[in-house]
């Protein structure tokens, strides 16, 4: 069968080929995953695919460079297009059916100006859980993210969809999105794929230099050291943020005083709430909390979380 779905890879350009093509598994009655990305693919995406194959015999990937998710001062038109690569990665895992391309024009018929006074047409906002953390920096993300995911979700029909927990507050929109708009659709929530020193995978690591990716797994030892305070028992945000905060400082300054041609500056650290996303001020027991944070490194914004007694 591996060898077959290999040879049968279905590249779909259009909005009405990929329905065409959907058709013929509803009249058999076979389950769809869905993967959405936006390329530039990795192991914590080849991760997710697996996963999805594991789960249904048809398998999905779209790859759709978003503008709405992009700030006007955003990447979008740096951000890593590696086409042929990432169709060679999903061929090697002999386990994916289609992979969807579609066009910006035809995802965004009025247009998609990055400027959100200029924009016409449908927008989806999960409120509540859109504007804190990752929502703070970034405003129009996650309206940019619910209104693509909601397009591609209604253009693909999957029966189950497989998103990474590097994004945590993106899989809670989307969690929450399914269950508003009564998506017939099971989520899932990959783990986050890392580097041997525990940087966490993600496109935009491409933007970075070896000794920035050494630099960049301070969050990641922040989260972490957070996380083993909450293990032992401390409750107090501000004794466990500072602990957070000392690593963060202290690789900073090194970066500084080796005057390496760039600097790390941390955008957020944060011990929230799993549902509501909001800031904890004592973590009750029995509750949980993500921990999570976004950190400069030189112009490239990293992010990453841990999950302390829950799940997303
Ligand atoms: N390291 C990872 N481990 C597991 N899943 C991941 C990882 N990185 C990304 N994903 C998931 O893959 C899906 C597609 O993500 P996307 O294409 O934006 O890649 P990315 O690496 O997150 O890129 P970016 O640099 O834009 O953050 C999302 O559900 C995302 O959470
Ligand atoms: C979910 C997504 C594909 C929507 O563009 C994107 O935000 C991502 O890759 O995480
Ligand atoms: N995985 C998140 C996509 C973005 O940062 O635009």
């Amino acid at each position: 069968m591996s060898s077959q779905k290999e040879q049968s890879i279905k590249i779909l350009e259009t909005i009405p080929s990929f329905r065409s093509w959907r058709q013929q598994f509803i009249k058999q009655d076979k389950q769809v995953a869905f993967v959405p990305t936006m390329g530039s693919l990795h192991e914590g995406h080849l991760n997710l695919v697996k996963q999805a194959s594991e789960h249904c015999p048809i398998v999905v990937v779209s790859i759709f460079v978003n503008p709405a998710q992009f700030g006007p001062n955003e990447d979008l038109d740096k951000y890593p297009r590696t086409l042929s690569h990432d169709l060679e990665l999903l061929r090697s895992l002999n386990c994916v059916d289609s992979v969807f391309l579609p066009k910006v024009k035809d995802i965004y018929p009025s247009g998609i100006p990055l400027e959100i006074e200029k924009q016409k047409g449908t927008f989806i906002e999960v409120k509540g859980i859109s504007h804190q953390l990752e929502g703070t920096t970034r405003p129009l993300f996650f309206r940019g993210v619910s209104t693509v995911v909601a397009k591609l979700f209604n253009i693909v029909q999957p029966n189950h969809t497989f998103f990474g927990q590097k994004d945590a507050q993106q899989c809670a929109v989307i969690r929450a999105l399914i269950s508003d708009l009564h998506f017939p659709i099971e989520m899932h929530v990959g783990a986050t794929k890392r580097e041997h020193n525990g940087l966490a995978m993600s496109s935009r690591n491409q933007y970075l230099t070896p000794e920035m990716r050494n630099y960049a797994t301070a969050l990641y030892n922040a989260l972490t050291t957070i996380k083993n305070g909450l293990g032992k028992g401390e409750r107090n945000r501000e004794i466990l943020l500072s602990k957070g905060y000392e690593i963060i400082e202290e690789a900073t300054k090194t970066v500084k005083e080796k005057n390496l041609g760039f600097e790390l500056k941390l955008d957020y650290l944060s011990v929230a709430d799993p549902t509501t996303l909001e800031e904890l001020q004592e973590i009750e027991e029995g509750k949980g909390a993500i921990i999570s944070g976004a950190l400069f490194v030189g112009t490239t914004r990293i992010i990453d979380n841990l999950l302390f007694n829950c799940t997303l």
